[in-house]
């Protein structure tokens, strides 16, 4: 068992503010303060603006916000690039003994990310003793995102069926890709065949002559833009997703000038993840993040292929290389409540290195949760309230030993609303995931397209669901509408 909750409890402790061990003012054993690593990227959002900047501050990441920097990523863990120090100034892997096997992130985006895969074991291996500089990891990365805003992403390759059409539709798409990648693209039945049609089209997109990718962009912008103001308008059936496609490339565009990358919506499934949805990345599937806030935790890592859509170091040889090839977007999984609570919801992967707990505490109520006894990290993702009597709020983290007691987590009633706190161990869970690992054809579709396409069975397991159910609806007008909507939070 590893929750009780009920209502109106109290704080067992003194109110300290100092997020420190309790030790010295009661006998329990409590979490101890953690400071994470803050990491500025160019994709980063601005200043306060970015949740990575306000948990930074609060948790002592950084003394003060410069207004100017994009910051982009919080970490929690002990990897050698961020490591985590205690509030006692030891380093979190000391006190462990060892490494954790996993990286806790939050990740602020505000902009898109490279058009990127994480390399597998053998991958990460092979790279690390190769290009050590920029591969200084030799293990693989798959990882698990967990909305917190509404979240924008391409992950894994659209259907051969409906990258077809696109190639019809746009001949400026067209035009950067082979005669004999398109002839395997249009030909293609059998799913050997498709992946290597596949394979096919994004080499030979990725190694375009890039004299020929830019004309060929700017050929498309200028159609693009022509459609979007009314100068040509698109015809009244045109479907939702494929204007969403278009507006996708156009601000792709403007955001990295001259990228052919700003194309990937034509090849990628492009997502909108609901707060509180995620989805798993497992190694060797193109991704590339475009907006939004999540937390995302990770085999620990930092091994990351890129091809596009980033100041940073590219290697599309190695990325054409390595990926899968498979077709269709990751399953959204909507968690799944811990059997002994429903103010727990567990997010379970198919690799054994993590697994993430997200808490919600209401007003009134305390939570004790039971200590897993393999080692934890926490963060306060919003709202106040008590841990074992200290007091609590957004952005504080903590590091939760495995000797310690069980925690205590408390909201007064005065509060205007919930704590939720998310919580990450190794994975308890491998046997019953809640995430599924995308390894075959089948996987689901950013949309359905009104070309024959192959049946699209979902792979959905546990709390999994499709990403045309209810949110996607629920959010797709104003998403449609309006790329600047108000953003609901998790
Ligand atoms: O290489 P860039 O574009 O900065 O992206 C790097 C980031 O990519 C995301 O997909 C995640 O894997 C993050 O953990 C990683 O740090």
């Amino acid at each position: 068992m590893g929750v009780e909750n009920g209502q109106n409890g109290h704080a067992a402790h003194g109110n300290q503010d100092d997020g420190s061990d309790t030790a010295a003012v009661n006998t329990r054993k409590s979490v101890i303060g953690l400071i994470p690593v803050a990491k500025d990227y160019a994709w980063g959002i601005r200043g306060m603006d970015s949740r990575v900047a306000r948990y930074a501050l609060e948790s002592k990441a950084i003394d003060e916000v410069d207004p100017d920097c994009p910051y982009a990523e919080l970490w929690i863990g002990t990897h050698p690039k961020g490591p985590s120090k205690l509030k006692t100034g030891e380093y979190l892997r000391d006190a462990i003994g060892e490494d954790l096997p996993f990286l806790f992130k939050v990740l602020s985006a505000g902009k898109a990310l490279s058009i990127q895969a994480h390399p597998d074991k053998e991958n990460a291996k092979r790279l690390n003793i190769e290009d050590p500089v920029n591969y200084g990891d030799a293990n693989h990365k798959p990882e698990m995102a967990i909305a917190l805003t509404p979240f924008e992403a391409m992950c894994g390759f659209r259907r051969l069926e409906e990258i077809s059409y696109l190639i019809k539709k746009h001949p400026e798409f067209a035009a950067c890709i082979s005669e004999e990648a398109k002839l395997a693209v249009f030909l293609a039945q059998e799913p050997l065949a498709q992946r290597d049609a596949l394979q096919k089209l994004f080499s030979s997109f990725m190694t375009c002559d890039p004299e020929v990718s830019s004309h060929q962009l700017n050929l498309l912008l200028i159609r693009l833009q022509a459609e979007q103001s009314q100068l040509h308008p698109h015809p009244h059936d045109e479907p939702a997703w494929e204007r969403k496609c278009a507006r996708a490339v156009l601000r792709l565009a403007q955001q990295f000038h001259g990228d052919p990358g700003a194309m990937a919506p034509l090849f990628l499934n492009y997502l909108l993840i609901a707060p509180g949805e995620s989805f798993f990345m497992a190694a060797n599937e193109p991704h590339a993040y475009v907006a939004g806030e999540i937390i995302e935790c990770m085999a620990c890592s930092d091994n990351v292929v890129r091809a596009g859509l980033t100041p940073k170091f590219k290697d599309v040889d190695n990325l054409v290389n390595m990926l899968t090839y498979s077709m269709g977007g990751p399953s959204i999984d909507a968690g799944a409540y811990m059997a002994e609570s429903t103010d727990v919801i567990r997010y379970t992967p198919p690799c054994p290195e993590f697994e993430v707990m997200v808490l919600t505490i209401e007003p009134g109520h305390k939570l004790t949760y039971k200590n897993p006894k393999i080692p934890a990290v926490l963060i306060i993702l919003e709202g106040s309230g008590h841990l074992d009597g200290k007091l609590c709020r957004p952005g504080r983290s903590y590091y939760w030993p495995p000797d310690a007691d069980d925690l205590e987590f408390f909201v007064e009633q005065c509060r205007r609303g919930p704590m939720k706190v998310a919580m990450a161990h190794k994975n308890r869970h491998l046997d019953r995931p809640t995430a599924v690992n995308r390894d075959d054809f089948g996987g689901t579709s950013s949309h359905r397209i009104s070309v024959p396409a192959s049946p699209m069975p979902f792979l959905g397991m546990g709390g999994g669901r499709s990403p045309s159910s209810n949110y996607q609806k629920r959010f797709a007008r104003d998403f449609e509408e309006n790329d600047n909507a108000a953003i609901p939070e998790l």
